[in-house]
């Protein structure tokens, strides 16, 4: 089968560049297309980008010009209908919907729409049922485009480790609290002598974000909204002097009795999208997903960021230290790589599940 053609819209970031690392050699998809900002626009990739990762910028990749941020910078014709999009979430206000207005499924990491009514939050072994509200967005009627989002990188762990405990138990409440990795904050992101043998006790929205998003991603599709999950959530959120690798303590409370036994199995049995990763219809499954989105590790001082967060390529999420809460009914702590499952990989993710239900081919108008 023929690779689609994808653009990236902040190519440059910390994030653009996980998209590429990702994406260069993908089964289904292939980068056509990079844009950043005026500051980059023109340049060629190599010459725009301090790459920051430890794998080789591919040659390919680095030869590309890089092009304006808006759909008419891009002769006719050429600009691909499927554009992941890594943009600050002020500047994807403004651009994202012109990508949408011009026709494209626009794979959004921002945190712009991600709580718009008709605009789908998802991370697909928890909700991929949301997709559905892509349909209800005007865009879809005038030009065929679409916004879906992923969510928060601190909350797409969370969920993965939240989602099989609400479907067995019910949950009442659960306070978090965030250990973040200083890749979260982007390039050149936190200065090194506020964060270098130091914790930072604040991230600007952050806490107000967790909150809400865990909301949406574990409530209900009614028709054309999405009936929020009635649980009460409180984050502490603070910055940590790690590279990459979010790492979050959690206690909560169920609705239902919970064993320890019965908390494991439910992690353990969760396979969401089994059905979809060995899918052999097209040859292959799903390339992003990974056979276990989570994974215990009975160890007494894990998870941590630098032995756990590349499992599964860095798309599962571990958790460890499930335990007894004298304030709540039980307590553990969840990790997962925030650049790769909590913000590329889980876009990555969202566009091969959106190809498989057929909304990717081609991106088309359809009746209202
Ligand atoms: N880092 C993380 O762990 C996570 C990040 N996110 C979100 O992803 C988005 C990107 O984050 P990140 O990659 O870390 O940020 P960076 O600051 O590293 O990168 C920002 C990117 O946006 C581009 N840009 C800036 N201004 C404009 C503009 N006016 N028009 C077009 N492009 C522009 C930059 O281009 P140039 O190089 O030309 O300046 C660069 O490519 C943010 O919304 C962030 O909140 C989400 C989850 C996790
Ligand atoms: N704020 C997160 C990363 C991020 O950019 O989040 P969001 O996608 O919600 O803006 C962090 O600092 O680790």
């Amino acid at each position: 089968m023929e690779r689609r053609k994808v653009g990236i819209l902040g190519a440059t970031g910390m994030v653009g560049q996980r998209f590429i690392q990702l994406m260069h050699n993908h089964p289904w998809f292939e980068i056509a297309w990079l844009a950043a900002s005026d500051r980059s626009a023109g340049k060629t990739y190599g010459e725009a980008c301090k790459w920051k990762l430890d794998t080789e910028l591919p040659a390919r990749i680095a030869g590309m010009t890089v092009m304006p941020n808006v759909p008419e910078g891009t002769p006719e014709g050429e600009l691909p209908k499927i554009i992941f999009a890594a943009l600050d979430s002020d500047i994807a206000k403004e651009l994202e919907p012109k990508f949408a207005a011009a026709g494209c499924a626009v794979i959004s990491n921002s945190s712009a729409f991600r709580m718009t009514t008709d605009v789908p939050l998802v991370v697909p072994e928890v909700n991929a049922d949301h997709l559905a509200m892509i349909e209800k967005q005007s865009w879809r009627h005038e030009s065929g485009g679409y916004i879906v989002t992923n969510p928060n990188c601190s909350a797409i762990g969370l969920v993965l480790a939240l989602k099989p405990l609400e479907q067995k138990f019910g949950i009442e409440s659960l306070f978090v609290s965030t250990m973040q990795a200083i890749s979260g904050a982007g390039y050149p992101g936190v200065p090194s002598l506020d964060i270098l043998g130091n914790v930072v006790p604040f991230i600007k929205n952050e806490e107000e974000k967790l909150q809400e998003e865990v909301g949406k991603l574990l409530g209900t599709l009614a028709g054309d909204h999405v009936e929020m999950l009635p649980a009460k959530v409180s984050a502490h959120c603070n910055r940590v002097a790690v590279e990459d690798g979010h790492t979050e303590c959690v206690s909560i409370k169920f609705k239902q009795p919970a064993t320890y036994e019965q908390i494991l199995a439910a992690w353990a049995e969760f396979k969401p999208l089994s059905d979809l990763v060995h899918l052999q219809a097209w040859g292959h499954g799903l390339p992003t997903a990974p056979d276990e989105p989570v994974v215990y590790i009975d160890a007494i001082d894990r998870p941590q960021p630098r032995l756990d967060r590349m499992r599964g390529k860095g798309m599962a999420a571990t958790v460890g230290r499930l335990r007894e809460c004298p304030l709540l009914d039980w307590k553990f702590v969840v990790l997962s790589h925030n650049t790769i499952r909590g913000a590329a990989g889980a876009a990555v993710l969202n566009a091969e599940v959106l190809a498989m239900m057929g909304k990717l081919d081609p991106v088309k108008k359809v009746a209202r």
